[in-house]
């Protein structure tokens, strides 16, 4: 009989530990650690659920894009955001004002990312502030409300919404983390938000500086 390999233990302190590793030095932020971030979110969200599976497979969509961007001829020009955005643009690689020619270009896909990581930001940030009685549905739509939501079609926003009533309780949300009791999960929340939020804000401020958070 063949031996059982346990099944490794998916722990979300991990997956967002990820993100503090994306910074480099000089404020740079490493595509592929920002990429296994998602990675690592997108398999917490298919254990909540097939509900949850239309918004998996689009970020999933993305994040293939970035891999063969990575994994492509070109692909040490893709080692961070930075060296991504100069690439793209000296190279015209990137529809600037409707999509043509290059559909799946690097920064027009991260910058998918980038949006949804905002919605990352808030969500996890009303969580770590978050009491017994306060819903996660709520708390995810909120959020997403307040960031993602202006960039989708209606049928997106309803579908998304609806998805989110799908969410577990609080406190079974935090027993999926994996993290420990309550005062653990905050505490690792409390750990991981800092980075999270300065990738947030150094791609931001990277896409601003060459008019780029409008990209179609
Ligand atoms: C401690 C809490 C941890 C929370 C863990 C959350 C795990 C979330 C994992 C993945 C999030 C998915 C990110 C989705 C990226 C969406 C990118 C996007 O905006 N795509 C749209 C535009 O793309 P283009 O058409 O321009 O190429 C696309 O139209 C989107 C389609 C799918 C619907 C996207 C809904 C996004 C909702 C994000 C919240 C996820 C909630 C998960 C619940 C935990």
């Amino acid at each position: 009989m063949a031996d059982s390999v346990p099944e490794e233990k998916f722990s979300l302190k991990e997956v967002l530990i990820t993100f503090q590793s994306c910074l480099t030095d000089n404020q740079e932020i490493l595509t592929d650690s920002y990429v296994n971030g998602w990675r690592g979110l997108v398999r917490f969200m298919n254990s909540l659920g097939s509900i949850f599976s239309f918004i998996s497979k689009d970020a999933v969509n993305k994040i293939q894009i970035m891999v063969t961007h990575q994994n492509g001829e070109n692909g040490d020009k893709y080692e961070t955001l930075q060296s991504m955005v100069k690439y793209e643009l000296d190279n015209n690689l990137v529809d600037l004002q409707r999509r043509a020619e290059h559909p799946e270009s690097g920064c027009r896909t991260l910058l998918r990312l980038h949006r949804a990581l905002r919605w990352l930001e808030l969500f996890l940030e009303k969580l770590r502030t978050s009491t017994e009685d306060s819903k996660t549905s709520v708390m995810c739509t909120d959020a997403y409300n307040d960031s993602l939501a202006q960039y989708h079609a209606w049928i997106i926003r309803k579908a998304a919404t609806m998805a989110f009533c799908a969410l577990p309780g609080r406190a079974a949300f935090f027993q999926t983390m994996n993290v420990g009791s309550t005062e653990q999960v905050v505490a690792m929340l409390g750990e991981a938000m800092p980075f999270i939020s300065k990738v947030y804000e150094i791609t931001e401020e990277l896409y601003k500086q060459h008019n780029l958070l409008e990209l179609p």
